[in-house]
């Protein structure tokens, strides 16, 4: 029997009816979440990208504004952008597109966001509190991409205690925080990556797999252990031109207990993921304002 598919496009369409509510519920009080995408360059995945964040803000209720530059544009002049951003009460997330051109520096960017407006999660204040345990809980942002897959292991019954993990991957934005939310859910958790000696030995023996290489293919049937859970994070292009994970899909359906499709499984549940932090934060801000006046 080929293994369960985990639909992102409809737990995404529930999660965001959720979502929609808050964000309702909060602009009744006049505080409208808001959120700003600003990009560097001409990549035309990115404009893709940025655009379906801007659409999808549209259909949950949240006001966003686009900011786009040319990829001359300077370091400094991003800061300031920042700065501003960082100081306008409309705007409680900020997401800076990456990659930026080669000229900025990515860190120094997004270490200028103020942390409270950290609905990508990127920011050493938000990856601190995530190592600590306090992540989501007035202190940080999880990053969209883990947060978004551990709602789906959620949404199939998969509870993370006491099984073994295997992420492979250790990206700041992807496979460290992923270890790190599984941890914190009690999973037995280990990290693989490009200098790992025997990839299939460690995935075999796991309940959980989360691929998050870039690479076709990391994963297939023969290093699946029979109903394991898998959580494909790749984006890649197969020679035709279409979109398609690390994961082998149909191999590996027919030896996993559940997987996710690419596309319309972790894609569609960052977004979603993005859009609840950017609420998060709004709801943050206001209880903020409660306290103090
Ligand atoms: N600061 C920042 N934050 C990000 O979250 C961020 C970023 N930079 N840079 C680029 C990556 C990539 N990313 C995607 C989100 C959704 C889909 C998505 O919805 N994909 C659809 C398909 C889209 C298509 O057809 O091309 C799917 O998988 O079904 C893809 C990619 C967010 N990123």
């Amino acid at each position: 029997m080929p293994a369960q598919t985990i639909d992102g496009v409809a737990l995404s369409k529930q999660i965001r009816g959720e979502v929609a509510q808050r964000a309702a519920a909060l602009s009744a009080l006049g505080i409208t979440p808001g959120l700003a995408v600003l990009l560097v360059g001409d990549n035309p995945a990115s404009q893709v990208y940025v655009r379906n964040k801007v659409k999808a803000c549209q259909e949950a209720g949240l006001h966003s504004v686009l900011e786009t530059y040319p990829a001359e544009f300077g370091e400094a002049e991003l800061l300031a952008r920042i700065a501003a951003l960082n100081a306008d009460p409309t705007i409680h997330g900020i997401l800076v597109q990456l990659p930026l051109p080669r000229h900025i520096d990515e860190q120094r960017v997004i270490e200028a966001i103020a942390p409270a407006k950290d609905v990508d999660g990127f920011h050493v204040a938000s990856a601190g509190a995530l190592l600590v345990g306090r992540s989501g809980d007035e202190a940080g942002f999880r990053p969209c991409t883990p947060y978004g897959c551990m709602k789906m292991l959620e949404s199939i019954g998969c509870d993370p205690r006491g099984r073994h993990a295997v992420v492979i991957g250790r990206s700041n934005i992807v496979g460290k925080p992923m270890a790190l939310l599984l941890l914190q859910a009690h999973a037995t958790v280990t990290i693989c990556h490009s200098a790992t000696a025997d990839l299939a030995h460690h995935t075999r023996q796991a309940d959980i797999v989360v691929v998050a290489v870039g690479r076709r293919h990391t994963l297939t049937a023969d290093m699946v252990k029979p109903g394991a859970v898998v959580i494909d994070v790749g984006m890649n292009r197969d020679e035709a031109g279409r979109l398609c994970g690390d994961v082998d899909f149909d191999g590996v359906r027919e030896v996993a207990g559940a997987l996710t499709p690419v596309p319309g499984g972790v894609g569609p549940m960052t977004i979603t993921m993005l859009l609840a932090n950017t609420v998060e934060a709004a709801e943050r801000s206001a209880r903020r304002r409660l306290q103090t006046h």
